[in-house]
């Protein structure tokens, strides 16, 4: 059977707790004016003072650890090399060992770093005899009196091959003079991961002390479908990441090059694969060809039904479960920082569907699409080969939004597969079912997460960020919400040009920099945030 990620129902709970400064105050830093007696000083005054002396203190702190990771960047740049080098493609059996390398490397390097870490495994892969491979649980700082934050990334990468048309060599990165870092996972998600890393490191080499305890979760099976970690979390919310005050993802792309943002939305994905089979082995088209009944044939009508040139879904049922835009979200896309130059420079061409800005923003972030992505067994090297495919597998995914639920929508997808097959009245045999399903999220930006990261934003690259949906999905994203019960932030570090999942995947050199800085940042602005922002 199919694996899904289900959903359950959100458990958002605030707790509020002390941070250092409100407990501790060391010296009298706040005077009230004399006309306020000491008996109303409320609590929210309090909180005020409290918060403008941290801001004062904090300016030259962060000025420091912008300095030192300025002074680190080649060390970090490094950091990345070592890490692209490591071929940890998951959806990939043969590169298993890879990925399981690529998880013990990262534990390695957070060791060194002072972080008590922990490899966690996931047992087999499902349907197979594969190790999943584990997951990386890091601590770094146990101090009652500093909030938690709890991290995740992923450590596995897309397949690359040279062959795809990379213009370098895909896990060797490099460093073009403009600034472009290009490697297989630099942007998606190997870059970010370390961010972390880095802004450790760059604390401690500046003396500055770390502001949150850093709860890390990093997976290797993300571009698979996050295989085993659901349990794994759920399982882990009030254990391991009890003390987890927010949670941060950087596993996403601004929206353009120029602004930077902070993302409240994913789509979900339902990853479908369709089986076409009839003759016992490949054929001779000459010898077969107009005798048998051709799978390929079968599948490419299946697949030319799905969808229409326009990216319409043609599937009864997917439509009619789209929340429908409401008034207030109608006026959110016009003041957004994207342009349909900006589209077409990361699209490689003018190719897209909409002309204007509102449209294909809403395409991307709150209506289903639906993808074609390849054919398994069908011939796909250059040349003529006048083969006839015995068994061919077409693989196709939709992106979901709310209120589309998986179930509902996977029979959707069944009833249609099996109508358009039974028309074309073919004596192949047909097959189609769910590979992996991860559902929508959305969540609200005003909590004191996403305020501590616009402050963020603001002091490293000196503009408000754009609040954003994102077209993509992160599976885990929602089970972090339900099973820590706290609010999760999007915090992209790499921009809209990366080419993530493509060839010449790259991250800008000032995206990387610059998003430690961000990444450091954002935790100290967390430490000053009142819990009820
Ligand atoms: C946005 C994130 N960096 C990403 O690339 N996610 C993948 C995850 C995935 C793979 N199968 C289903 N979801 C994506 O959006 O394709
Ligand atoms: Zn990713
Ligand atoms: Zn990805």
């Amino acid at each position: 059977m199919p694996r899904t990620l289900g959903w359950r129902p959100s458990r958002l709970i605030q707790v509020r707790r002390p941070i250092a400064a409100i407990t501790r105050p060391t010296k009298p830093f706040f005077s009230p004016p004399a006309s306020v007696s000491p008996f109303s000083l409320t609590k929210t005054y309090l909180t005020e003072s409290i918060r403008a002396h941290q801001a004062r203190k904090m300016a030259p702190q962060l000025d420091s650890y912008f300095q030192k990771v300025d002074s680190l960047s080649d060390h970090f740049i490094d950091r990345l090399r070592q890490a692209v080098a490591i071929p940890s493609i998951s959806s990939e059996a043969a590169r298993r060992p890879d990925v399981v390398r690529m998880g013990q490397w990262l534990a390695d390097e957070l060791t060194k770093l002072g972080a008590t870490v922990e490899l966690r495994p996931l047992g087999k892969q499902e349907g197979t005899d594969l190790d999943l491979p584990p997951v990386v649980l890091a601590r770094y700082g146990n101090d009652k009196n500093k909030r938690t934050i709890l991290v995740y990334g992923h450590y596995d990468v897309q397949p690359a091959e040279k062959s795809d048309g990379w213009d370098t060599e895909p896990f060797d990165l490099t460093v073009k003079e403009d600034g472009r870092m290009c490697g297989r996972g630099a942007t998606d998600d190997k870059g970010p991961v370390l961010g972390w890393l880095n802004a450790i490191e760059a604390h401690k080499a500046a003396g500055v002390d770390f502001p949150v305890n850093l709860l890390m979760c990093f997976e290797g099976m993300e571009e698979y479908g996050s295989d085993g970690l659901e349990e794994l979390v759920m399982a882990e919310g009030k254990k391991y990441f009890a003390d987890a005050d927010a949670v941060c993802i950087s596993d996403n792309y601004w929206l353009g090059t120029e602004r930077p943002c902070l993302t409240y939305g994913l789509r979900g994905c339902n990853y479908y694969s369709v089986e076409v089979s009839g003759p016992g082995a490949d054929l001779h088209s000459g010898v077969f060809g107009g005798t048998a009944q051709e799978p390929m044939t079968d599948l490419v009508r299946i697949l030319a039904s799905l969808v229409d040139t326009d990216g319409k879904i043609q599937i009864k049922g997917i439509a009619e479960q789209v929340a429908p835009v409401t008034p207030e979200e109608d006026g959110l896309y016009d003041d957004i920082a994207f342009t349909m130059e900006t589209l077409h420079e990361s699209l490689g061409s003018k190719t897209t569907i909409f002309e204007d800005k509102k449209k294909t923003l809403m395409a991307r972030w709150r209506f289903p699409s639906l993808s074609i992505h390849g054919v398994e067994g069908a011939f796909s090297n250059p040349g003529a080969k006048t083969v006839i495919p015995a068994k061919v597998i077409g693989k196709f995914s939709i992106r979901t939004v709310p209120d589309m639920e998986i179930e509902k929508t996977n029979q959707c997808v069944y009833d249609h597969v099996n109508e358009v097959f039974k028309k074309l009245g073919s004596k192949n045999t047909m097959k189609v079912y769910a590979q992996h399903c991860g559902k929508w999220w959305k969540a609200s930006p005003n909590h004191w997460n996403f305020a501590a990261a616009a402050k963020a934003t603001e002091r490293v690259w000196g503009m408000k960020p754009d609040f954003t949906r994102e077209g993509g999905s992160i599976p885990i994203t929602l089970t972090f919400e339900e099973a820590t019960g706290k609010n999760v932030l999007l915090l992209p570090m790499g921009s809209s040009t990366d080419g993530a999942h493509s060839i010449n995947e790259k991250l800008d050199k000032k995206n990387y920099i610059e998003g430690i800085k961000l990444l450091g940042a954002y935790l100290h602005y967390v430490a000053e945030e009142p819990m009820n922002a």
